[in-house]
């Protein structure tokens, strides 16, 4: 059985825990002490209160789900343990010298840094896109302004230009984007609108190349506990953890 610990005790993280059947939690950390011990007591995890004693338990992989700021913290000191690390903060990679460093860090020490799906859907063969540079590749993602903790009374776009610029003004929203253009091997474009007649997470992704012309719509509900985040996007970690140990791998 996979043994993971789980950095970040919030929205994912809870779906993670209700879920986690054929993965056993072993330690589960968050910035908040009552969250982790509150998941803790929910899936037998133990709860640690700081970094060092999580660090300390037995599980081969760390699922980030806490923030861009908890990858550039922990992410090299998790590689150097010898764990693999899932990171679902992917934003924290928009920046090249640390995505750089991170994956040196990896290569040296002979552990994978793996990017899950997410919210979004294309990622595996919109790595084509490495082999054939598309000529355009845009995501158009539209949510309800309570996702990003506004009120506005009409459809507006908030941001126009390129992910690693989006990812610094919206960090907690607009992670696929620095996806999308990590496994395509390029910097997309983002459209990020507000929409109060939208109930869910959309996203919207174009793709033109030699190829031919991609269109990709992805309808999300937002999570429970959290609109921001869709509630595929806890559903693409458990996914990826089970398919681990697959012999039978799917998708480019
Ligand atoms: N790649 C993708 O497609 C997607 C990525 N995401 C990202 O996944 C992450 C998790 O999402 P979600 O569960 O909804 O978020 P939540 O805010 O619900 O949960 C995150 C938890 O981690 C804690 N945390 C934040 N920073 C740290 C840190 N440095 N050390 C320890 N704990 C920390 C938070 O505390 P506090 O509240 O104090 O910050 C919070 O308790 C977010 O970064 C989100 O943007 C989400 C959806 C899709
Ligand atoms: O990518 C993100 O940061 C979150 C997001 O848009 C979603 O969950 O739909």
């Amino acid at each position: 059985m996979i043994k993971i610990g789980l950095l970040g005790c919030g929205n994912v993280g809870h779906i993670i825990a209700a879920h986690a059947g054929g993965i056993q939690i072993t330690a589960v950390y968050d910035i908040i002490p009552e969250r982790a011990e509150e998941l803790a007591a929910l899936c037998g995890a133990r709860a640690c209160t700081d970094f060092e004693t999580f660090m300390h338990d037995e599980f081969s992989i760390v699922v980030e789900a806490a923030s861009i700021n908890a990858v550039r913290t922990f992410g090299e000191a998790i590689l150097r343990s010898g764990r693999d690390i899932v990171i679902l903060s992917v934003g924290a990679l928009a920046e090249e010298d640390f995505r750089e460093h991170l994956v040196g860090v990896a290569r040296e020490v002979g552990k994978r840094i793996r990017i899950p799906s997410g919210a979004i859907l294309g990622l595996d063969n919109l790595k084509i896109c490495q082999v054939s540079p598309p000529r355009q590749l845009l995501l158009r993602t539209t949510k309800n302004p309570v996702s990003l903790g506004m009120d506005v009374a009409a459809r507006t776009e908030l941001f126009k230009g390129l992910a690693h610029d989006c990812i610094r003004q919206f960090p907690k929203n607009i992670n696929v984007a620095v996806a999308l253009g990590l496994a395509a091997g390029r910097d997309a474009e983002v459209e990020l609108w507000v929409d109060p007649a939208v109930e869910r997470n959309i996203h919207e992704v174009f793709v033109e190349g030699e190829f031919g012309d991609i269109y990709i719509r992805v309808s999300n509900v937002p999570s429970p506990d959290n609109p921001a985040t869709s509630y595929m996007a806890a559903l693409s970690i458990l996914a990826l953890l089970r398919n681990l140990e697959n012999p039978l791998v799917v998708g480019t």
